[in-house]
């Protein structure tokens, strides 16, 4: 059966460390092999991610009325999202059992990248939860020096120039999911989100000890990421597996609440700059045939087409649907 596994990743922040190497080595057997990784030693206090998880359940505990008021609209991917809002592009009808709360890298209501593109812009913080914002920009900003100790790991470990990965992450698209699944009846069908894969670049998230995050292998068993206290689950996405020509896997996952439990995940989505081309820099391995994708495009489709009655047009890139 294989394995999801976990990697100490203080090596990647100490220059010179004589373990950097094998710690790339690991990070990229993980990334071409099961695509999801459980990461250690990011520096990321654990008290820092429990205070993320207690702001998340406040939000979630606002009264229905008021956070309805919040909600995300077709303008503005930002906000409240209400239990089974969006029906998953599959085909199935059956609506995730989640509710949601949508943000994007915070960026001020004058800076000048707005004109350039229209996804950037502040943030609708919950006006219940006064400390939410506070706590969820110092997490997001630890986070960001994760993703780029991850991305450097990864142009090392696929002999790509150094930086070519990380400078596409000046200004980010960078967004983050807070979320809330209730929990699941034993007969009950459905799931709290539907298999799919990321469409992002990399994916962090901080499991809730209660579980209930399944992976898919290659063989097609759904397996549960071990992660220590304190640790995080890392996965590729659909962006840097295009980036490397189909190296490093986006591999399918879903999220299924059988634990008795309410469950609170607040996954960080690494994407690039508007302007970013994501486009093979390596040779594509055989079979691997995907077009090059505009960020910002891509990103305006993946908002766009959450609303059940906008559907994919034909230069709407792959938005992470499951087709088996
Ligand atoms: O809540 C989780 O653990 C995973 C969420 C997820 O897969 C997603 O939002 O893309
Ligand atoms: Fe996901």
């Amino acid at each position: 059966m294989e394995r999801i596994p976990t990697i100490d990743i203080s090596p990647l922040r100490d220059a010179g460390h004589p373990d950097r190497a094998a710690t790339v080595g690991r990070i990229l057997d993980a990334c071409t092999g099961i695509g999801f990784l459980s990461v250690t030693g990011t520096g990321v206090a654990q008290e820092t991610i429990e205070a993320m998880r207690t702001v998340v359940r406040q939000i979630f505990d606002v009264p229905e009325p008021d956070k309805w008021d919040q909600a995300i609209t077709r303008q503005n991917y930002r906000g409240y999202i209400p239990m089974g809002f969006f029906t998953p592009n599959d085909g199935s009808g059956t609506p995730d059992r989640y509710e949601g709360y949508k943000l994007h890298q915070e960026v001020p209501e004058d800076a000048p990248i707005r004109a350039a593109c229209p996804l950037y812009g502040p943030n609708r913080w919950p006006r219940e939860v006064p400390a939410a914002r506070k706590t969820i920009l110092g997490y997001w900003a630890e986070l960001d020096a994760v993703a780029l100790l991850l991305l450097g790991a990864l142009e090392d470990g696929l002999g790509l120039e150094a930086g070519v990965l990380r400078s596409a992450f000046e200004d980010p698209l960078t967004n983050m999911t807070l979320l809330h699944y209730p929990p699941q009846a034993p007969d009950e069908d459905g799931y709290g989100i539907h298999p799919h894969k990321d469409t992002d670049a990399l994916t962090i998230i901080a499991p809730d000890p209660v579980g209930g995050l399944e992976v898919r292998t290659r063989g097609g068993d759904w397996i549960t990421p071990d992660c220590p206290p304190g640790g995080f689950v890392v996965n590729i996405g659909d962006m840097l597996e295009l980036w490397s020509g189909g190296r490093l896997k986006s591999t399918p996952h879903r999220v299924v609440n059988r634990s008795g439990q309410e469950r609170y995940s607040f996954p960080y989505f690494a994407v690039p700059r508007h302007d970013v081309v994501v486009k093979p820099l390596l040779e594509p391995i055989p079979g691997f045939d995907r077009p090059a994708v505009h960020c910002g495009h891509w990103s305006a489709e993946i908002w766009r087409t959450n609303w059940s009655d906008e559907t994919a047009g034909d230069d709407t890139p792959e938005l992470g649907t499951l087709h088996n």
